[in-house]
């Protein structure tokens, strides 16, 4: 009898808006092509859990706008061990699962990559609020992300200036400074701390005293949590300048929201790309966007690249404030 190939989808790591959006194209393309369509539920948890269900179009209804994930996501200590990938394996087989599509970060391109090696054909979608994966100009959420955080601060800027405040803000971001430098140009703020640069407490409270002395009735100053901690970059700050400072961390509010129109279009247009190199038996690589384009690399050259860091834009700042 003739059967059907089947395609598993599921979103790992830290989730981000965008990715149902993404599951979406993937599932409805693969349903228009003629692949059978699997859901894999709480990332490597589930599939070494067994946790598989067949998708329709209609279970993809309804998503496209929705933050977060429908197939839910989770880290996984276990996936991480042999015994773990080879009983993910073992579902897989059982399931006749043929491609598995895995949406998330770099950890989860490396649990990709396992797999791979062990004879799956995988594929990776840039899921992750950060931005830090190489060979992609953007991952799925780091748009809306850089929205939800400007609307986040024009609230801030509000009570600050009332108050004649200097307003420390802590985003996401552990390794990578892309969300405070971008949402901070966004923002019109006066200082970004960011792990990839090194920063001068004292250099930044100048900053600061001179533009109060000059007549501003507020500041705003941005860390990424990969280089410092708000609450203690306040308190050096109050220490240095005399000024009436306040610390918020925005955390996970930045992971949620309806995905822009940006994370929808590009996340449509990997579903569609990764049909496209599953109906070539293209295996072994995670897509990405560059200079507009759909592009694919496979997780090795991905690990051996670095994430650039956009030198030029920070100079572009540095020439704002
Ligand atoms: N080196 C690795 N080998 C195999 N699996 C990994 C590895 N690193 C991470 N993973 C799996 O991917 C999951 C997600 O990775 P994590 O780093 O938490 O998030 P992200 O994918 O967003 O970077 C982990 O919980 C783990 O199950
Ligand atoms: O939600 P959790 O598990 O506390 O993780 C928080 C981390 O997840 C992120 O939002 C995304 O990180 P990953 O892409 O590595 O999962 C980081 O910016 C943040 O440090």
């Amino acid at each position: 009898m003739f059967t059907l190939k089947k395609i598993g989808i599921l979103t790992s790591g830290g989730d981000s808006q965008g990715m149902n959006s993404a599951i979406r194209s993937v599932v409805k393309t693969g349903i228009n092509n003629g692949f059978e369509m699997i859901g894999i539920k709480r990332g490597y948890k589930g599939l070494m859990e067994n946790d598989f269900s067949k998708l329709e179009l209609k279970d993809v209804g309804d998503i496209l706008y929705r933050g977060g994930t429908f197939l839910q996501s989770a880290r996984s200590e276990e996936f991480k061990t042999e015994h773990g990938q080879l009983k993910a394996i073992n579902n897989l087989k059982k399931a006749e699962i043929d491609y598995l599509v895995v949406i998330g970060g770099d950890g989860s391109y490396r649990g990709a990559d396992a797999l791979g090696k062990r004879g799956i054909k995988t594929y990776g979608l840039p899921g992750t609020i950060d931005n830090d994966i190489p060979l992609t100009d953007y991952t799925i959420g780091f748009d809306t992300t850089l929205n939800v955080v400007t609307d986040a601060i024009g609230n801030l800027r509000d009570t600050m200036s009332s108050h004649e405040r200097v307003s420390v803000i802590e985003v996401m971001g552990r390794n990578a400074g892309d969300i405070a430098l971008q949402a901070g140009i966004s923002s019109g703020v006066d200082a970004i701390l960011i792990p990839e640069l090194e920063w001068d407490i004292t250099k930044v409270s100048n900053r600061l005293k001179h533009g109060f002395e000059e007549g501003k009735t507020h500041s705003i100053v941005m860390v990424a949590e990969g280089a410092g901690k708000a609450e203690d970059i306040a308190t050096l700050i109050r220490e240095h300048t005399d000024l009436d400072t306040r610390s918020t961390v925005l955390g996970h509010i930045q992971r949620g929201g309806t995905p822009s129109a940006f994370d929808r279009i590009f996340t449509s247009r990997m579903g569609h790309e990764v049909i496209n190199l599953i109906k070539q038996d293209i295996s072994g690589v995670a897509l990405g966007m560059e200079k507009n384009k759909i592009t694919y690399h496979t997780f090795d050259e991905i690990f051996k690249s670095k994430d650039v860091f956009d030198k030029k834009l920070y100079e572009i700042f540095e020439d704002l404030v």
